[in-house]
């Protein structure tokens, strides 16, 4: 299947390659000159595992990249996979989805034949309809239903395993008002959807975007409760990762997303479940638990550093953050925990010095006064406190001794030999 893909970012570029190497002709409609270079150069614009090889096989044959969003008309199906970040009141803001629709519309204006514009970019209940679709249709001049088609299929992939999780998915969810737009994409999945664990769920446009929206506000409010429970079972002098591990024995609540510690960050939990309460006091509902699952998590960052101050005085002290990217296994630094961490750190008038595998490169024009160290072995060198803000797992296992004063405060449960340390305290545990 000819398949354009409006947005070559984390998602896009990665629903690309992967597309490619599902044997669709590919093509991806990107602003960024840079990124379109890169990806036409057989290179992977992003650091995603599985991505860069992907890129290189088919770059030049089946996937390439442009500006030019003429390029749509050569493709049965364009995904919109463009940002759609929080407005400064935490709003959902359609801004840019919105321009790419209406250039995504002018080229269509051209087009003869069919085609089908999926959104799968990030959007409350409604939008598809109700604002993507006037618009394709004011500026293509075509009718939805009558050569142009809509549907809505949200992305559940993670960062740091985003190839895995989109050719392995355990749902590929489809919103369509139509049985033609539906069939489309169930061809265009068919190799996904004929794994085994792969559930279809066929629904409307509006359940669809609820959906996704569902799902981030379920995984969050899971972990500011296992934050909660953490945060309480350190009041008691009990072991939270024993605890939850019990508790995630039982089925209906699983093992997977049971660590608690600094919290979640990331590009995508904090801006959708913000965005969904605004929308539901939009629609005449108080989001009570959603504020509260907010509130918790906001609390982590300051949690952590009033607890390395009950050991070491902040005011001038060389203190250690181990960790910047929102988790492991990415260099994406968007609402990463580490960041409140830093700025915490110096309110207290502390010297940060800061160490990451993959993310320092993000991080050191926002923060220019921070130091940053080329491993955590020099990021801990006379340093009178460390903070664990990031689980990477080349932080298991560290040599503290060139510290100062050897005093740990960890928000993410690294594995560490406390006979090393003079303190050792879990955020959490
Ligand atoms: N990052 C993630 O892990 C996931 C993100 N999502 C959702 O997918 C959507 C995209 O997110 P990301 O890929 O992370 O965003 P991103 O910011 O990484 O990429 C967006 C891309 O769109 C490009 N762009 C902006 N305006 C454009 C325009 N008018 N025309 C063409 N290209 C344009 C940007 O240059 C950028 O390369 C969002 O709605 C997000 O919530 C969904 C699942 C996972
Ligand atoms: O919409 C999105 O962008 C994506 O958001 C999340 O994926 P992601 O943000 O990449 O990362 P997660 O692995 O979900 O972690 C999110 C945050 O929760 C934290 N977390 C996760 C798990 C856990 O047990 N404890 C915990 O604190 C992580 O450190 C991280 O800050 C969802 O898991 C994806 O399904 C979704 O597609």
């Amino acid at each position: 299947m000819h398949v354009s893909i409006v947005g070559s970012g984390y998602v896009g570029t990665t629903v690309a390659a992967c597309l490619a190497d599902l044997g669709h002709e590919v093509v991806n409609i990107e602003i960024d000159q840079e990124i379109v270079d890169t990806i036409n150069a057989g290179e992977a614009p992003i650091h995603e595992s599985g991505l860069a090889e992907r890129i290189a096989e088919h770059a030049g044959t089946n996937l390439r990249a442009t500006t030019d969003y003429a390029a749509v008309r050569d493709t049965d199906v364009t995904f919109l996979c463009l940002p759609t970040p929080q407005a400064d009141d935490g709003s959902l803001d359609l801004a840019i989805m919105r321009a790419g629709s209406e250039s995504l519309g002018r080229a269509l204006a051209a087009k003869a034949d069919d085609h089908l514009v999926v959104v799968k970019s990030t959007v409350l209940p409604g939008t598809t309809e109700d604002v993507v679709g006037p618009i394709l249709e004011d500026e293509s001049g075509k009718h939805v239903g009558d050569g142009l088609e809509l549907a809505m299929n949200p992305e559940f992939l993670r960062m740091g395993t985003a190839v895995m999780d989109f050719l392995e998915p355990d749902k590929v969810v489809v919103g369509a008002t139509s049985e033609d737009a539906a069939t489309t994409l169930r061809e265009l999945y068919a190799p996904i959807l004929s794994r085994e664990g792969t559930d279809l769920v066929e629904t409307d446009i509006r359940e669809a975007e609820l959906i996704k929206y569902a799902n981030n506000a379920f995984l969050a409010s899971k972990v500011s409760l296992v934050n909660e429970l953490g945060n309480i079972a350190t009041e008691y002098g009990a072991d939270a990762y024993e605890v939850l591990a019990a508790v995630g024995l039982d089925d209906r609540i699983s093992e997977r997303f049971m660590r608690s510690g600094l919290g979640w960050g990331g590009s995508c939990f904090p801006k959708d479940v913000d965005a969904l309460r605004a929308g539901a006091r939009e629609q005449g509902y108080d989001p009570a638990l959603l504020d509260a699952v907010v509130a918790v998590n906001d609390a982590q960052p300051r949690r952590l550093v009033d607890s390395l101050a009950t050991h070491v005085d902040l005011e001038g002290a060389r203190i250690t953050v181990l960790g910047l990217s929102f988790k492991p296994g990415t260099d994406d630094i968007r609402k990463s925990r580490a960041l409140d961490v830093i700025e915490y750190l110096q309110d207290r008038g502390a010297t940060v010095v800061a160490y990451d595998p993959v993310a320092v490169e993000n991080v050191r024009p926002m923060y220019p006064d921070v130091e940053y160290a080329d491993s955590a072995v020099d990021a801990l060198a006379d340093a009178d406190g460390a903070v664990v803000a990031t689980d990477w797992p080349e932080f298991d296992d560290l040599a503290f001794d060139g510290m100062a004063q050897r005093v740990v405060v960890d928000g993410r449960r690294i594995d560490v030999d406390e006979a090393d340390l003079d303190v050792y305290e879990g955020l959490t545990w």
